[in-house]
């Protein structure tokens, strides 16, 4: 039997588990697809590193076209990192025939389009289950489990740092910076967390999704994104009071064909199944027109998680090697993207104020909300132990995102108003 040659690029928390379960699984991959698969050669920054495994030193090089160039290998598993010197890497590897798994979900939300263009020109596979949610197949689920359904919404959590992060933070009282740390060290966190923190890869991933889910070309622009970094113990507890957990969900929803999509800290109700998504576990939530509500759960990030996504896909690409159709697969989104406007995005909001503790003040506040069309849900005034304010809690029904937006502008312009403290979206 013809062994299949791999080449690797990235020998880090996710290469490393890959050549672990191509080695340690050996004798069942090879009995699944018919062939021993050779991990050929290995492309990294550093060959004298101390790494965490053995590995030929032979197989090494700090010269990725190496491993693209060499004639004898097939498949292209990429697990590096990087954007543009990655993708020059991939369209040529393509071109020369080779087919490609990645992980890498900054590449494929910016340049999945055109990657996946270029494999169907060279009848080549590209798989990228990893690049969303580490463990869980969802992206094989969107386009084969779901390809009989219309689906309307997408909510996840999809970035296991942040996660980490907010329940540290709410069932521990870690500190942010303490449990970001935590993070890094466990191999969760992207070389630079900030796109962690930050949302950015979570909307990274919402762009994949979206593009899947509603079968059109979602960009990244079209993601509205706001991190974790402003999220305060103080919110947190003021979610749990109220019966919500704080989560960063990535939410995607489609109504008469016009989709919205964003990636924002939520308060979530704590009876929805989401909410008790802890930890680095990652939760994708879809709902068909038909099938209702499914929920997928697995761990979203980390090395060995990741790294079984990463060589399910290796062993589609031999099976589709073995019967000829590679290149068959790739997902062309067909629809014209109609995005919604502000008038058409609707959710709960909470908000919290902190206001002047005198007579008249909630019903100035509640006025604004009459004046915008904006209709609550419930509304509390308390005073403030230590301070000489009372906090405004209030919690609307679902409301356009364009009257919030006026309300919170006209409370800009209102003196008895101190702090607008926070503003979150609410679900369930
Ligand atoms: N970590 C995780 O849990 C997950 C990661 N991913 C994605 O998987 C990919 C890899 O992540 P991860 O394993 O965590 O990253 P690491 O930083 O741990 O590993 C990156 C590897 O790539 C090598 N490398 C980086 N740049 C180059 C280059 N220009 N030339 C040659 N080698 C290079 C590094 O070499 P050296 O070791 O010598 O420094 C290292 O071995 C990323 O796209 C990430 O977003 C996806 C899902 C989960
Ligand atoms: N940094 C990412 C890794 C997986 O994609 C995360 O924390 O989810």
């Amino acid at each position: 039997m013809k062994p299949i040659k791999v080449g690797l690029l990235g020998l880090g928390t996710v290469g490393i588990g890959v050549v672990r379960i191509v080695e340690g699984n050996q004798e069942d991959l090879s009995s699944q697809v018919g062939s021993p698969i050779i991990i050929e050669k290995i492309a990294v920054n550093n060959c004298e590193k101390e790494r965490d495994i053995y590995v030929d030193p032979a197989k090494l090089t700090e010269n990725p076209w190496d491993v693209i160039r060499n004639p004898e290998i097939d498949v292209i598993v990429e697990v590096m990192g990087g954007v543009e010197e990655t993708k020059a890497y991939i369209l040529e590897a393509l071109e020369r025939g080779k087919h490609i798994v990645t992980a890498n979900k900054d590449l494929m939300a910016l340049y999945g389009s055109e990657i996946l263009a270029k494999a169907q020109e060279n009848q080549c596979d590209v798989f990228y289950e990893a690049s969303v949610a580490g463990g869980i197949p969802i992206i094989r689920t969107l386009i084969e489990g779901f390809s009989s359904d219309r689906i309307l919404k997408i909510m996840g959590i999809v970035n296991g740092t942040t996660n980490f992060i907010l329940t540290k933070m709410s069932k521990e009282g870690a500190s942010y910076d303490d449990v970001l740390e935590e993070a890094k060290r466990l191999g969760y966190a992207e070389s630079d967390p900030t796109s962690d923190v930050e949302g950015i890869d979570a909307a990274r991933k919402m762009t994949i999704l979206g593009t899947l889910g509603f079968r059109t070309n979602v960009e990244l622009d079209d993601v509205s994104v706001r991190g974790i970094s402003q999220v305060t113990k103080e919110d947190i507890a003021y979610a749990k009071r109220l019966g919500y957990e704080m989560k960063l969900l990535g939410i995607a929803d489609c109504e008469d064909e016009h989709i919205s999509i964003s990636v924002q800290p939520t308060m979530v109700r704590r009876n929805h199944p989401i909410a008790s998504v802890n930890g680095v576990f990652n939760a994708v939530y879809v709902y068909g027109q038909a099938v209702g509500e499914t929920m997928f759960y697995g761990a979203g990030a980390g090395s060995m998680p990741t790294a079984t996504s990463v060589v399910s896909d290796l062993i589609a690409v031999i099976k589709n090697l073995k019967l000829g159709v590679n290149g068959l697969k790739a997902i062309v989104p067909y629809k014209v993207k109609k995005l919604k406007n502000d008038k058409q995005i609707k959710y709960k909001n909470f908000i919290l104020l902190h206001v002047e503790d005198k007579a008249g003040v909630l019903a100035q506040i509640t006025q604004a909300f009459a004046q915008f069309d904006v209709s609550l849900e419930s509304v509390v005034q308390q005073p403030n132990e230590h301070n000489p304010f009372a906090e405004i809690i209030i919690v609307t029904h679902d409301v356009s995102k364009d009257s919030m937006n006026k309300v919170l502008e006209h409370f800009e312009g209102l003196s008895v108003i101190r702090t607008i403290k926070s503003v979150y979206r609410v679900e369930g």
